[in-house]
């Protein structure tokens, strides 16, 4: 992919400092080895997540200072409404503090204790949100979304053979809805294609299922079926976004993602009844169905930041970082998730450090060893990310990752190349890493406050 350079100039800068190793090793000691209780200040290039680390455009900033603080009926959700109805083609918004926020409300809403929801792969908020409003998750995302190694390039579809055996074997009625996410963060950032959510809509359609999306990351992965679905390179990923959306129901947004911003969230729909009982619980959960939790600055930011994320060159940079990481470590042969996705390049931990047992933790112990090397935080997304069942019995995903998720407008290809040179390091001396054990496993979304010791 042909580099291209930032489609924007640095306005201002935050300093960050590297610290000692002999401060990393207190540090990740006194985090109990979870790279989600380390300090910013002991964070060197934080590729935790891109949920929220964006950098805003003076467009924004400047859609703050305009925000209505008004309790309700501001002039922010107007804009808010207004952006979502000619971005998204939805006419109806109900704004939560953040994306978990929507799922509450949308679980609560569609989800009838029993009931069963398909979906392409699970994600931990979006999963749990469901099992609270008594529904059970059932993954039909294609095989090939569990192969690290796999080149299929829309590796977020859902596998219509899979959907359709559910349906078969539930009942359409007992389905409370199918959930698409795009693109799907667990299995990579992989998007999904326009053909496959047209088939989807099918299937809904013919069984009267109604089709959601977690649309999280959807510029993304419209830029995706830009660059590789046939028929639509000619397109903007901006239409692209719209066709897609034109297929579903309604949507589910972190806007911490692909809205530019650091919180937010909503709903949209085309259905005013969901609409109604969305208003009804978000007074309960989130404040008055015109903020949902947020400052009327937020709304405006929002609204600026969800328009700016389809821009096409904005886009190929934010991707084309993604490859550039990716490539520089596949170089070095280093095990990551292929195709790299639309947010992160996902290492596969299972095949980095293959001499331990998932029981050992291994991509939680590879976050660590990055973070000791270099100061770079990451993310693991494996057995500790996929918890316990119903049964109490850990999950065994076949998927065992550490996420490097690169955050939007913040850092340069010189950052990227920090990362890579520390991944590869580590890399080189993978036959000296350890595995983890829990010291200390909280019993809900383990992965936020678990804290670990080397076995
Ligand atoms: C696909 C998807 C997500 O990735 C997501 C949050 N993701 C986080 C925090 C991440 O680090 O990936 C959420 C929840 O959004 P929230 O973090 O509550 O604004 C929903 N869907």
């Amino acid at each position: 992919m042909a580099a291209i350079a930032e489609p924007y100039r640095i306005k201002m800068v935050e300093p960050i400092t590297l610290t000692t190793r002999a401060q990393r090793e207190e540090a990740i000691r006194a985090a109990g080895y979870n790279t989600f209780l380390l300090r910013s200040d002991d964070v060197y290039i934080d590729l935790l997540t891109d949920s929220g680390t964006s950098a805003m455009s003076d467009r924004q900033w400047s859609a703050l200072m305009l925000g209505d603080e008004a309790y309700a009926g501001a002039r922010s959700f107007d804009h808010l409404v207004a952006a979502v109805r000619d971005n998204y083609g939805f006419p109806y918004v109900c704004p939560t503090h953040q994306g978990r926020g929507a799922e509450h409300l949308i679980s609560k809403i569609l989800i009838r204790p029993g009931q069963h929801v398909p979906g392409n792969m699970y994600f931990t908020t979006t999963r749990l949100h469901q099992e609270l409003a008594g529904g059970t998750f059932h993954d039909v995302i294609i095989d090939e979304a569990h192969d690290p190694g796999s080149l299929h390039p829309f590796k977020g579809n859902i596998d219509i053979g899979k959907l359709e055996a559910l349906v078969a074997k539930v009942g359409a009625e007992n389905i409370a809805y199918v959930n698409v996410a795009v693109t799907v963060n667990m299995a990579g950032g992989q998007p999904v294609s326009m053909e496959n959510l047209r088939a989807v809509r099918e299937v809904c359609d013919r069984h009267g299922i109604i089709l959601w999306s977690d649309a999280t990351r959807l510029a993304e992965n419209a830029w995706f079926i830009k660059h590789r679905e046939p028929g639509y390179a000619d397109r903007s990923s901006a239409s692209i976004a719209r066709e897609m959306l034109s297929h579903v129901d309604g949507l589910t947004m972190s806007g911490k993602k692909d809205c530019l911003v650091n919180i937010g969230g909503f709903l949209a729909m085309r259905d005013e009844r969901i609409l109604l009982k969305a208003r009804e619980l978000v007074v309960v959960y989130e404040g008055m169905p015109t903020y949902g939790g947020l400052a009327g600055r937020d709304l405006d930011a929002m609204a600026v930041g969800l328009h700016e994320a389809l821009d096409d060159d904005y886009l190929t940079h934010r991707i084309g970082q993604v490859a550039y990481l990716g490539e520089r470590l596949s170089a070095a042969g280093v095990p990551i998730v292929r195709p790299t996705g639309g947010h992160a390049v996902f290492l596969d931990a299972a095949a980095f450090l293959d001499h331990l047992s998932q029981d050992e933790l291994p991509a939680q112990s590879l976050a660590a060893e990055i973070y000791l090397d270099s100061g770079v935080r990451a993310m693991e997304r494996g057995i500790v990310s996929a918890g316990r069942d119903d049964q109490g019995r850990n999950r065994h995903p076949k998927l065992e990752l550490v996420r490097l998720t690169i955050p939007r407008r913040v850092y340069t290809n010189s950052h990227m190349d920090v990362v890579a040179d520390s991944v590869i390091r580590v890399h080189e001396r993978r036959r000296d890493i350890g595995g983890l054990e829990f010291v200390y496993e909280s019993p809900t979304l383990r992965f936020f406050t678990s804290r670990f010791a080397p076995i």
